[in-house]
């Protein structure tokens, strides 16, 4: 059985193309754990021309997407289903998105993300037809397009049996709540510059107590925000006072 199925509305389908059929997200579809229905919201219009936006009550530039279409594609997808599942607005008004949320949504069976275009949406969608608005960042796009993308990418990444390694996303940076260690691969020397020594000792307690204490110190050097919420232990709590104390080299 498919474990999370996404609903994708949006008025340009084919920016999806790409997308579904590259590397593991092609993968999670084709091993039957994810699958996607990517819905032109014009189809649901009500008018004959299919007008899907309009010009902004009290004036001013751009066009607001009315409430008719996406009201209706959404009731539709949802005419069989029990339980609603969350209905996403991807908007630069919304919660930011973190890895915290991406491992919230990956407990869902059924995703609805609705991708905005033009100037934005009609109030009432916003209040009366969504549950969830996401923001991935504090700059503005011309669609929700990229943000449905990349918020299914890292979605689906974290469900069982996506990633060949399932190890491979516990660690990622901000999984453990740690920006992740510096990564090497062959060749151990390259034009001079060597891979740290600990790494090919193949002693595997030491080279598990290095990446801890490159994550921590990664972490405080780039993004010292995340250690006031990270777990730590009394061993990473020591390690950053030595870090503090300018002696952690
Ligand atoms: C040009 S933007 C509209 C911005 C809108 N006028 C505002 O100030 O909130 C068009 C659409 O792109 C999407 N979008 C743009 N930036 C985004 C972001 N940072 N995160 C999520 N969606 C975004 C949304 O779906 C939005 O409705």
């Amino acid at each position: 059985m498919v474990r999370l199925h996404f609903d994708v509305l949006t008025l340009f389908p084919e920016m999806f193309t790409g997308f579904l059929s590259s590397s593991i997200v092609k993968k999670a579809h084709e091993k039957g754990i994810v699958s996607t229905s990517v819905v032109d919201f014009r189809e649901f219009s009500t008018d004959k021309h299919r007008t899907v936006d309009d010009t902004p009550y009290g004036g001013g530039s751009g066009m607001v997407l009315k409430p008719e279409p996406l009201f209706r594609a959404v009731e539709h997808l949802l005419q069989d289903e029990p339980e609603r599942p969350p209905i996403i607005l991807m908007t630069p008004q919304g919660e930011r998105f973190t890895q915290k949320k991406a491992e919230a949504l990956a407990e869902h069976r059924r995703l609805i993300l609705i991708c905005g275009h033009y100037e934005g949406y009609d109030e009432r969608i916003r209040q009366h037809l969504a549950t969830d608005e996401i923001s991935i960042g504090d700059f503005v796009l011309t669609g929700g397009e990229l943000p449905a993308m990349v918020v299914m990418d890292s979605v689906i990444r974290l469900l069982p049996g996506v990633l060949g390694n399932e190890s491979s996303a516990k660690d990622d940076s901000f999984s453990t709540g740690l920006l992740e260690y510096p990564q090497y691969t062959r060749p151990a020397e390259f034009r001079g510059w060597k891979v740290p020594e600990v790494l090919l000792s193949g002693h595997h307690q030491n080279i598990e107590r290095w990446r801890r204490q490159e994550a921590l110190r990664r972490t405080w050097e780039r993004r010292p925000d995340l250690l006031r919420t990270a777990r730590l232990t009394e061993e990473d709590r020591a390690f950053l006072r030595k870090l503090e104390e300018g002696s952690g080299e």
